[in-house]
């Protein structure tokens, strides 16, 4: 941990889930992290440098939390962030999300930015009471004011503040509005150093206004829930300068609508298919007319001709340019082949997550999930699985059993295929057949399902019984959206393209050393005799350990028949989670998990893979 930034003091980012603490975070810090709508997108800190001035100070997002009784992993980082007792989150893990990582959490906050939702005013009071009881400066941030505007709706600043006895801010994050005003009037309160709760500014409620808010004091406020919540809600009415109309608006009715069975359900499938046939066509368009023309025919020729002046024959010669080399299938694999589907993929989830369909997607689904002990909840880390497993195992934490969160992130690693591996899949068998495709995607499904019936027997522990908060349906913006997309490219860039160059490359060494053609030797009762593939099957095998993609992407360049295609991708796409996977699942579980998850997937892959192979020969 360095000194560098533990000198500087913290300010803490807190409110309820889903009120927009990312997007103003990074327009306070200028760091771009996720944001979507649906609770429990940040489940890990993340700190930024604020600059107010002259004075820098760490910002910290903290998870959100309805309360501060602290009821999941995300809701106690704030508890015990308030208290300065976190622990310090280690600095290198994939898909970090940028920011500052040697930053010492476990002191006090110099100040809380408490964001309260104007939309759900009554219960982010609740919670900045609750704050305002750790005596810290804090300035209330009051977001979403957009939203209560639509709905005819208007509160009133100066008497919000004036009641709670802090200073705040109203704030469209979205729109950048208010970022500036937050600044100004957090340095006013750092400067200030004392608790900012001021009580001769605090009004006292008349005593006919409520019996329990009469004796309230902001210096000294009650511990008792219940009388909390009194007090929230006196605010709330005083605040509130005109009532919601009654009217519903468009935006409102469609939220409901698709979360109903009828006619949600159909439309969810109609839906989903439509995302599945965009994600595709739009990907493959994407590699055959943009990405394939510029690497095949522009860079890796370049490259090559490049190279080949520099380097005199040989091994080294091969290694970088030969049939597996590092700079042709190093830059064909990853750029033509995955990439494509990186941006299609992403684009489609950035625009489901922002608008708030997930949620409804979980809601809709949510008797289907528990009949293999799942909450409807889970469809966001299932579905965060197919860009990669890594964000869909973190996201498991705001499930609320350990036993939820062992079976989902057991079957994101067992089939569940990361993007890059269903680009393999796309550019493997869409050429062949879309019905292979579909076969296999379909059959992943089964899967899902019968692994999932039977983790929920096999699993020790129970499941509670949770109510799904379902979020506005909002019009995604354009610029959180691109900027998502934008910030998935750069992670895939980095902790995708990267590595799986890297391993091309020792690929490349082990062909041309032989290693390989040894290794094949060894593996060929498995994959010739078991799984009736070619001999130089088995370099998928030892390739896909690194990385799940490279499972499949070597069979493109073999001469397969049908089945035999079949048969590669169904081992593929159960066969071993790449090493990030398993060093992730070790650090959110422990070792024995990740080894135990690597063991089943393993053995299910060829288990699965020689029973296709066989009961498919008896029929071609
Ligand atoms: N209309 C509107 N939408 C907003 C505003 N601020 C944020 N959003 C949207 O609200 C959603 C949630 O924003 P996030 O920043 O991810 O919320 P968060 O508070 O960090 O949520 P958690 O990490 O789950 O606690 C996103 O879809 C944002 O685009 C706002 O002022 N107006
Ligand atoms: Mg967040």
């Amino acid at each position: 941990m360095s000194d560098k930034h533990s000198k500087k003091d913290n300010v803490l980012l807190i409110g309820p889930p889903n009120v927009g603490k990312s997007v103003i975070f990074s327009n306070l810090t200028g760091l771009n992290i996720s944001i979507a709508n649906y609770v429990g997108t940040t489940v890990e800190y993340t700190v930024g440098e604020l600059q107010l001035d002259s004075k820098t100070a760490n910002l910290i997002d903290v998870p959100g939390t309805y309360t501060l009784e602290a009821t999941n992993d995300a809701e106690r980082v704030a508890v015990d962030m308030l208290r300065g007792e976190a622990k310090s989150q280690s600095a290198n893990h994939c898909h970090n999300e940028g920011g500052l990582t040697d930053v010492s959490v476990d002191k006090k906050p110099a100040a809380v930015i408490c964001v309260i939702d104007a939309y759900n005013l009554e219960s982010s009071i609740y919670l900045l009471l609750q704050v305002l009881q750790y005596k810290i400066p804090t300035v209330a941030v009051l977001n979403r004011i957009d939203l209560i505007e639509e709905r005819g709706e208007q509160i009133d600043i100066s008497s919000l503040s004036h009641f709670l006895g802090v200073p705040v801010v109203p704030s469209v994050a979205v729109e950048k509005k208010g970022t500036e005003e937050i600044k100004k009037t957090l340095l006013a309160s750092l400067q200030a150093g004392v608790s900012s709760v001021d009580s001769k500014s605090q009004e006292k409620p008349s005593p006919n206004d409520n019996q329990k808010a009469e004796s309230w004091n902001l210096k000294n406020l009650p511990d008792d829930p219940q009388e909390l919540w009194s007090i929230a809600e006196y605010i709330n009415e005083k605040a509130k300068k005109k009532k919601p109309e009654s009217q519903k608006s468009k935006r409102q009715l469609w939220g409901d609508l698709l979360v109903k069975p009828w006619p949600g359900l159909p439309l969810s499938i109609l839906i989903l298919a439509t995302i599945f046939g965009i994600v595709v066509g739009v990907g493959m368009g994407i590699r055959q007319y943009l990405l394939l023309p510029l690497f095949r025919d522009l860079i890796i020729p370049s490259v090559v001709y490049v190279v080949e002046g520099l380097i005199p024959e040989g091994l080294v010669l091969n290694v970088l340019i030969g049939e597996y080399g590092l700079l042709v299938k190093g830059l064909e694999w990853p750029f033509t082949l995955v990439l494509p589907y990186v941006i299609s993929f992403y684009a489609a989830l950035s625009v489901m997550e922002d608008s708030g369909y997930l949620p409804r997607l979980g809601g809709l689904l949510d008797g289907i999930l528990n009949k293999f002990g799942l909450p409807g909840s889970s469809v966001v880390p299932l579905l965060l699985g197919y860009g990669c497993g890594i964000p869909a195992i973190m996201a498991t934490r705001s499930l609320n059993s350990h036993k939820e969160r062992l079976t989902v992130s057991t079957l994101v690693c067992l089939a569940i295929p990361c993007v890059a591996q269903s680009g393999a899949f796309i550019a493997l068998l869409a050429e062949r057949s879309i019905f292979v495709l579909l076969a296999v995607f379909l059959f992943s499904l089964l899967i899902i399902f019968l692994a999932g019936i039977t983790l929920d027997k096999v699993l020790a522990g129970s499941r509670p019984y949770t109510i799904m908060e379902i979020p506005e349906l909002l019009v995604p913006r354009g610029e959180v959206v691109f900027k998502k997309v934008w910030l998935r490219i750069k992670n895939y860039i980095v902790d995708g393209a990267l590595p799986m160059i890297g391993i091309i490359g020792i690929a490349a060494l082990l062909y041309e050393s032989g290693v390989m053609t040894f290794l094949g030797e060894l593996l060929s009762p498995l994959v010739v005799t078991w799984l009736q593939l070619p001999a130089e099957a088995s370099t998928p095998l030892v390739l896909g350990v690194f990385r799940r993609e490279l499972t499949v992407i070597p069979l493109i360049e073999m001469d397969l028949t049908t089945l035999q295609l079949f048969t590669g991708a169904v081992v593929g796409l159960f066969y071993v989670p790449c090493v990030a996977i398993i060093a992730a699942l070790a650090r959110e579980f422990n070792f024995k998990t990740a080894f135990f998850i690597l063991l089943l997937t393993g053995f299910l892959a060829f288990f699965a893979g020689g029973v296709i192979a066989r009961i498919g020969g008896l029929f071609v």
